[in-house]
């Protein structure tokens, strides 16, 4: 794995963030950088090394690094081998950390402090971090901080991660100068290997929570009393369908009232400037390059960010709960089935937002082979920028009408689509079992967190990051992809005297006729085939292609209507179908493709993975269109 080495913040004294996963190294970082990076409660959330600036009191500027969470200095999966090379000063473009911030969970103390004698041990000057001090508390229990740094031999702080100001004791700290002196005795030891001292480990550790009087258990009975139905064998998978059901409900019902303002409002802009600009010469030209090609592209996108948002609602709320790996313990039996394990469930739900996190994500996977699966599987999870895709062919060909009085038929379809691409990636996954050895049975070991009520800033933030990443994909690859369309569907433009609209003449009408011949049998027409160049840079952008080109083919007779009318009249519904499922498949997405090469330091998966899916779409939605046709949907 390549890491970026780009140093945003050059010089200045390093500090490494070091602990187990889900101890809140992410959101201590934040508190004391002011960045926002990704928080959420679950192991295994940041999987690469992530970097910002921090001024203390006395104006010191440092380097600080957030690190993915790791159980000991054995690596295991490559997320954790990020933390061992930057601790051992083998992460390339990365100096060794002047001083280690060991994160330890209040609440669990007994592993972590294992992680922080094995960092001790690398002679790097280190402290200790208490954090998730306040439910330490709520749960009675108090960590002396100065009888543990006695203990230890380090300083110690306690830290609350989540409360603004959680992080001034270790900030005050930080301005000590003898601090970063690093220890003598220990100087000799940077390049040792990790020493093998577990069990002794184990028994200083167990020693020092005694003495502390912290060494019995408190059962958290409030996340136990929840797991007893959450996990239940019975009620666990119904209660799990029953939630993702219901939030492809909320997308479809939730969303029907801002998209039709959004639309609304896109409309009233586009009429506004026709009538402004004049339709002759050139600023003819330039009407329709603004009503064609920017309002009618991109504006057809923007329509679908309230069901991203509320999509994503969801998510952040799941993430945050501390739900997702009882999820993935759920489901290891049925992953199990086709040679995977619960481990790939949360880069697999990730890839719901976006295949390139969820790729990212498979680091916490120990097993090279799994780990491989689930990189090639990932595509097919439906990510965000499906949605507009499917959500408009939806909108044109299915009636928006209940079923069995309480369902949202469009809301189910969408279900379907997404149940289809997961069917899908675990039939890949079932075929891929059979030429692969899968090595000796794994048993799942995963955390189950604490269940915590989700923190509003929390998923107001994530929530603002996904909406600016949408609008910046609207304003940036699909704006002007959108405009180069409206270029190409625009000139040359029509011989005299000719009948049909001018696109049809273009070098857009053109290139799509000649696409149209490998995607007749599958049902697409030459506008689709057009749409679908384009889309493979961002999925989304075949929507606005759409909205572009039949934007343009309006005559002058027929005025310009709103894309989703004029594809359910001019459409069959077998190639709406068709066209569904080639976005079940296909992998219309060139970054997802750079993704994997990143993360299998070569070209052979991103080349047999857009093989395989491309092979897969075509297969698809053959079927379907055959299908369809002998089922009388042609008409
Ligand atoms: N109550 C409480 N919750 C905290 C505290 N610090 C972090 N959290 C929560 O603990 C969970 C994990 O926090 P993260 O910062 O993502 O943990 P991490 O150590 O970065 O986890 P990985 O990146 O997976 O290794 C999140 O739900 C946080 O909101 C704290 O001091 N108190
Ligand atoms: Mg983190």
């Amino acid at each position: 794995m390549n890491e970026a080495i780009i140093h945003f913040y050059p010089g200045g004294p390093l500090l490494a963030l070091v602990g187990n996963p889900n101890c809140g190294k992410t959101a201590l970082f934040n508190l004391l950088t002011g960045s926002r990076q990704k928080v959420a409660n679950y192991a295994g959330v940041t999987v690469e090394r992530k970097e910002g600036k921090l001024t203390t009191a006395a104006g010191k500027a440092l380097r600080v690094l957030d690190l993915p969470g790791t159980y000991s200095l054995h690596p295991r999966s490559p997320d954790e081998r990020v933390t061992h090379d930057v601790l051992y000063g083998r992460a390339k473009g990365e100096k060794r950390p002047d001083l280690v911030v060991c994160v330890v969970d209040a609440t669990n103390l007994r592993r972590s402090l294992r992680l922080v004698l094995a960092v001790k041990r690398l002679g790097l000057p280190c402290v200790v971090a208490v954090n998730m001090q306040d439910l330490a508390k709520a749960r009675g229990l108090t960590v002396n901080t100065a009888a543990l740094a006695r203990e230890l031999g380090v300083p110690v702080v306690g830290t609350v991660g989540t409360k603004g100001g959680g992080d001034t004791e270790l900030r005050t700290l930080l301005d000590d100068p003898s601090l970063w002196q690093r220890p003598a005795s220990a100087a000799a030891n940077t390049d040792a290997p990790p020493s093998h001292a577990t069990d002794a480990d184990h028994d200083t550790v167990r020693g020092i929570l005694k003495r502390l009087a912290l060494d019995e258990l408190i059962p958290h009975t409030m996340s136990d009393r929840i797991d007893r139905v959450v996990l239940h064998p019975v009620f666990g998978p119904i209660l799990l369908a029953t939630v993702l059901f219901l939030i492809f409900q909320a997308v479809f019902s939730w969303s029907v009232a801002p998209m039709d303002a959004i639309k609304a409002a896109s409309d009233w802009l586009g009429a506004m400037v026709g009538t402004l600009l004049p339709d002759t010469g050139v600023m003819g030209w330039v009407r329709s390059l603004i009503v064609d090609g920017v309002i009618a592209g991109a504006g057809g996108v923007v329509v679908f960010l309230p069901q991203i948002i509320i999509l994503f609602f969801f998510i952040l709320v799941l993430e945050e709960s501390g739900y997702l790996p009882r999820a993935a313990f759920l489901l290891d039996r049925l992953m199990g089935g086709v040679g995977l394990s619960g481990r790939s469930f949360i880069p697999l739900l990730s890839s719901f937002a976006c295949a390139i996190p969820g790729i990212m994500a498979t680091r916490t996977i120990a097993n090279p082979r799994d780990r491989l699966v689930t990189i090639m599987i990932a595509p097919l999870m439906t990510c965000s920028a499906r949605l507009p895709v499917y959500a408009l062919l939806i909108g044109a060909f299915i009636p928006r009408r209940e079923v069995w009085g309480l369902l949202d038929l469009q809301g189910l379809v969408l279900f379907t689509l997404y149940v289809a691409g997961i069917l899908g990636a675990l039939l890949v996954a079932w075929v891929l079992k059979r030429f692969t050895t899968r090595g000796q049975a794994r048993t799942l070991m995963m955390e189950l967190p604490n269940y915590h009520l989700p923190n509003i800033r929390n998923v107001g933030i994530g929530l603002w990051q996904r909406v600016a990443i949408f609008m910046k994909r609207v304003g940036g690859v699909i704006l002007v992809l959108t405009i180069a369309l409206w270029f190409l569907a625009s000139f040359p433009g029509a011989p005299e005297g000719a009948t049909r609209p001018a696109i049809e003449y273009s070098l857009a009408g053109t290139l799509g006729r000649a696409l149209a011949v490998v995607f007749e049998p599958i049902g697409f027409n030459w506008q689709i085939s057009i749409a679908l160049v384009p889309g493979l840079a961002a999925r989304e952008v075949a929507v606005s292609s759409l909205g572009t080109v039949y934007a343009l083919s309006a005559t002058a007779n027929d005025t310009a209507q709103a894309l989703t009318p004029l594809i359910a009249q001019t459409w069959s519904l077998a190639t709406a179908l068709s066209l569904l499922a080639w976005y079940v498949f296909a992998p219309q997405c060139l970054s997802t493709l750079a993704t994997i090469k990143r993360e299998t330091n070569g070209w052979t998966m991103p080349l047999i993975v857009a093989g395989y899916l491309f092979a897969l779409a075509y297969l698809a939605s053959f079927v379907t269109y055959r299908v369809a046709l002998a089922f009388g949907a042609g008409g």
